[in-house]
């Protein structure tokens, strides 16, 4: 099949990557000129496993290839992919103005006959739009179909998803079109659930905010722990246990972030109250989110008094391990709140150094390694559990001044930390205060 994928942001990249891998010919397009530059090198402009590998192997085979020009990327297109961003408008719901940008290109672009596929998340009724859109602003005499196929890959194991996801979602207005990307679909091997437009487009905002309701709700019970000299580990296995809860998605930490749960459950709070539905529930899950980040920093102020003149260690910057997405990554709160009362932050991550630089406070400096950070910082806070700071060595906090440690991922094991010499903070845990210990 001739693949047309326009947007090479984490979905549309990765999309046509992998539809390039299992047989398709794929142009991806985009508007930055100097992505699209990078992309025809090989080189993916975003940190993702295994992504240069296949990136670099289908550009060879020229099953692959980029562009900025939409007129010569759908000459031969039989399916165009839609996976351009759909942000946070101010008041919650989602802007669809690049989405609405691509409709009218591909009304004045497309050749022939043709499958228009959404893979960005898009409000319900979205889909209705671009169909309207294509359709009134159409140039040639061909026909176009519409389907909702949205995407549930994670960052940080975007190539994975694609390959063993559980389910592929088609949403169609007729059988052949959903027969057709059923098709293209087949060599991944993963079920597909077929259904309406509109179904698929809910079952995306849906699956979501379920993932963030479990967040937010392993997050309060975590709070509760605290309180009641409960373990919020043992508390997920032993309710994980349970097929019908499942063992995923319990890690309590400071909140969810990243480029969709904080978006996608406000635009969905957004959709229910367009038809006049107040989803109290979903309302309650984005304060606990809120408030959550605010918790890690009480802890700290809790137990150095001032903030003022101390030098803060941040370890992980990104929204999760294995990205170098910032976007709606708690580091950008939490540092800005910490240098706003007067704090010296000094800030690593292991991958999103560079992002994080573009998007941080510009007092917050940056270290070359997790030990430069820690040492002689008066406290060190923990926001994301990358492998390389969950093997840190425990006794490197023990070069601090006072051993202060505030994880807000649970990195270490409490009988570990308990053979070193310090304070250990962590989320749902009993805290770990071990000052007078004398190791052999
Ligand atoms: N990031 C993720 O893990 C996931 C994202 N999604 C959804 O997929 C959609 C895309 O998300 P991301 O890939 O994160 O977005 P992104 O913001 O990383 O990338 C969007 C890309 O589209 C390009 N673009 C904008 N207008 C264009 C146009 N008219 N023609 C060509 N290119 C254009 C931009 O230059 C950018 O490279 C969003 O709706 C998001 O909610 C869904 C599942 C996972
Ligand atoms: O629509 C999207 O963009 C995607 O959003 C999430 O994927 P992603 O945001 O990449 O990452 P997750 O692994 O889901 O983590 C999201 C946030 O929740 C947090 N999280 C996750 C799991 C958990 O148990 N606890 C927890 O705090 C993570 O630290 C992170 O900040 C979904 O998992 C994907 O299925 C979906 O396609």
């Amino acid at each position: 099949m001739y693949i047309a994928v326009v947007g090479t942001g984490y979905v549309g990249l990765v999309t046509g990557v992998s539809l390039a891998e299992v047989g398709h010919r794929v142009v991806c397009i985009d508007i930055d000129a100097a992505k699209v530059k990078k992309m025809s090198k090989g080189i993916s402009p975003i940190y993702e496993p295994s992504l240069d590998e296949l990136m670099k192997k289908n550009l060879t085979a020229n099953r692959l290839s980029f562009t900025t020009d939409h007129q010569e990327a759908f000459k031969e297109s039989e399916v165009i992919y839609i996976a351009v961003g759909t942000p946070e408008n101010e008041d919650g719901s989602a802007n669809l103005g690049f989405v609405e940008r691509v409709a009218i290109d591909i009304a004045k672009h497309v050749r022939k006959d043709a499958i228009v596929v959404t893979k960005s998340t898009v409000p319900v009724g979205t889909n209705d739009t671009i169909k309207q859109v294509i359709r009134t602003n159409l140039v040639r005499d061909v026909k176009v179909e519409i389907v909702s196929n949205p995407e549930f890959l994670r960052e940080g194991s975007a190539i994975h998803d694609s390959f063993h996801g559980d389910r592929i979602v088609i949403g169609a207005e007729s059988e052949r079109a959903a027969d057709i990307i059923e098709e293209i679909n087949r060599p991944f091997g993963i079920p597909v659930y077929k259904t309406d437009i509109r179904s698929a487009e809910m079952i995306k905002y849906a699956s979501n905010a379920f993932l963030a309701t479990k967040i937010s709700f392993i997050n309060e019970i975590s709070n509760i722990c605290e309180r009641v000299g409960a373990n919020v580990e043992d508390v997920a296995i032993g309710m994980g246990l349970d097929h019908r809860i499942g063992n995923q998605f319990l890690n309590a930490g400071i909140g969810y972030g990243g480029s969709c749960f904080p978006k996608d459950t406000k635009a969905l709070i957004q959709i229910a109250g367009n038809v006049d539905y107040d989803f109290e529930l979903l309302k309650g899950v984005v304060n606990v989110n809120k408030h959550q980040q605010q918790l890690l920093l009480n802890k700290l102020k809790e137990r150095v008094g001032s903030i003022e003149g101390k030098r803060i260690a941040v370890l992980g910057l990104a929204f999760k391990p294995n990205t170098d997405d910032m976007r709606e990554a708690a580091s950008i709160r939490v540092t800005e709140e910490l240098v706003n009362n007067g704090a010296f932050v000094v800030a690593y991550d292991p991958v999103a150094m560079e992002k994080a630089r573009q998007v941080l406070v510009p007092q917050v400096a940056f270290a070359n390694s997790a030990s430069e950070a820690i040492k002689n910082s008066d406290a060190v806070l923990i926001l994301t559990e990358w492998d390389e700071i969950k093997e840190l060595d425990p006794e490197l906090f023990e070069t601090m001044a006072y051993p202060l440690v505030i994880d807000g991922r649970n990195c270490f094991d409490l009988e570990l930390m308990r053979k070193y010499r310090l304070e250990y903070h962590s989320v749902g845990r009993p805290a770990v205060r071990n000052m007078l210990i004398t190791r052999n």
